[in-house]
């Protein structure tokens, strides 16, 4: 057994950010077997208090061979099984800051415990029971979400909505083994299967499945957000296109083409998916070191980014210039930005879209005047959803592991209804249904390997 197994031996960390000279309350975690004997024997309490579980006791911290007090603290007991990782676990909320924690964790670590890993109290949480795979990864998910929206599906998967899912599909499979298996180990005594039947419970199965893999998607947008760059050639009205949406004076904008020289950010939240705003230099020829060295990061920054917004001068129409810049970001997905459209009278819009035909995503904007701000959300919302299932219906959404899982399991159920329809005897049904049944148990982690655990807990932050 690799060390990530090893539930044994007691472990320490600091739970809360830590951060110089801020933050009015530090905690330190200690969970395992000497944990209360740690807390004894540096916990000083006046008077006569109890020491029972899910009680917090009022005291100093003090090293024990010198017996300097480093802090005045509460000290919260829970002992095992009814603690976060289902062993005794102690907590010193002390004195924010770094020194006063970290002198305590010191404490604690001279005193019987070691150094807890990256994720270790929930590895411990999921070992013993406490919490299935799902579960523990959305704890990952609402420590790191960046919008409430966020949070509330990651919430959701701490409910364990998803593990609920996967546990009824699993079983739903396992009871149609256990159907194919009777029928081969009792083939005289009973009834033969009705294949039609057998292909219409998996494909029920595979349905429900499908509907839970397009909701990786927008797993996915909410966890890492969208890099948007907005690129057009000089004096369009990218940086006000910037400012208008982020609601900021973040970039510098003046009539002079090539104010901006280099990429500025903004971050903002468009219906809980965080969006990296990148507005750019103006592109165009030019002998100018500085701007050209720019511009060079305007197509560096559209090349990285998931999504440009490529606007143009309504004033000006489509120039040369801009057909040479669409040119290089095409291929990107992206939406035309037809700005400064207070700058014409409805005959002339419409006379532009006419003449404008490429891009299949178009709006029409004033940033300068705050205007169209909220059909370019619209857009965006129909550019990441196009061509996906609607799932906006659905409460919770999945990760990238569970959907690779989820993945496979549907192409092992194909594969039966496959050998079933190709007539194969029923040892062969088994094969890929048992395969099925596996990768759904390596979601919720009833089967799983070391390697994956390790994978997925070494991405959490130490203490949690
Ligand atoms: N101070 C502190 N706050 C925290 C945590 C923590 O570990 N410490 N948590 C950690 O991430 C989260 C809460 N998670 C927890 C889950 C279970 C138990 C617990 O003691 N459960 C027992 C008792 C329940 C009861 O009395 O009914 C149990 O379920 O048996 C505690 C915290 C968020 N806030
Ligand atoms: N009338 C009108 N003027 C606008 C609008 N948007 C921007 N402007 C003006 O256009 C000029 C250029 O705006 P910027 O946002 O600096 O343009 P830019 O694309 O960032 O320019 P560079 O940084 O030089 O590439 C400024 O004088 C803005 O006030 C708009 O919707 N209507
Ligand atoms: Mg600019």
């Amino acid at each position: 057994m690799s060390e990530i197994f090893a539930t044994t031996g007691t472990i320490a960390a600091i739970a809360t950010a830590i951060v110089p000279q801020q933050g009015s309350i530090g905690v330190v975690r200690v969970s395992g077997t000497s944990a209360m004997h740690i807390a004894q024997t540096l916990f000083k309490t006046p008077g006569k208090q109890s020491w029972e579980s899910h009680h917090i006791l009022y005291g100093h911290i003090c090293n024990p061979e010198t017996k300097q007090v480093v802090d005045e603290a509460l000290l919260l007991i829970m002992q095992a099984p009814r603690s976060y990782t289902c062993e005794d676990v102690v907590e010193f909320h002390c004195h924010g800051g770094v020194i006063v924690v970290k002198q305590v964790l010191r404490l604690c670590l001279e005193n019987g415990a070691r150094l807890a890993r990256a994720g270790e109290f929930t590895l411990r949480a999921f070992l013993n029971g406490r919490l299935d795979l799902t579960q523990a990864e959305s704890i990952s998910d609402l420590v790191g979400a960046r919008s409430p929206e966020a949070a509330q599906y990651a919430l959701a998967g701490l409910q364990g909505k998803l593990a609920h899912s996967i546990y009824n599909l699993r079983a739903k499979c396992l009871d149609i083994l256990a159907e194919i298996e009777a029928q081969i180990d009792f083939e005289e005594d009973l009834t033969p299967l009705d294949p039609k039947r057998i292909v219409r419970q998996i494909e029920q199965v595979a349905t429900d499945i499908t509907e839970l893999i397009a909701t990786a998607d927008k797993g996915q947008l909410l966890r890492t957000g969208l890099k948007v760059a907005i690129v057009g050639r000089p004096n369009v009205g990218k940086s006000s296109l910037l400012n208008a949406w982020s609601q900021s004076d973040r970039a510098i904008v003046t009539d002079i083409p090539g104010t901006t020289r280099d990429v500025v950010e903004s971050e903002l939240l468009l219906k809980g998916i965080p969006i990296q705003v990148l507005d750019t230099a103006g592109i165009r020829e030019t002998q100018d070191q500085v701007e050209k060295i720019g511009v060079e990061r305007s197509l560096k920054a559209a090349n990285a980014a998931d999504l440009i917004l490529f606007i143009i001068d309504a004033s000006q129409g489509w120039t040369v210039e801009d057909e040479g810049i669409y040119a290089q970001v095409k291929h990107y997905p992206l939406i035309l930005v037809i700005n400064k459209i207070d700058l014409l009278d409805e005959d002339q819009i419409n006379a532009l879209k006419l003449q404008i035909q490429e891009p299949a995503f178009q709006i029409c904007t004033a940033v300068g005047k705050n205007q169209g701000i909220d059909s370019l959300e619209i857009a965006i919302f129909e550019i990441i959803q196009l061509g996906k299932v609607q799932t906006t219906d659905m409460e919770l959404v999945i990760n990238q592991r569970q959907q690779a899982a989820l993945i496979r399991a549907k192409i092992l159920l194909k594969e039966v209804q496959t050998t079933i329809f190709g007539k194969l005897p029923l040892d062969f049904w088994t094969i890929d249904l048992r395969g099925a049944i596996d990768a759904l148990g390596e979601i919720t982690g009833e089967n799983i390997t070391e390697s994956l655990l390790d994978r997925i807990f070494s991405k959490f932050c130490i203490g949690k």
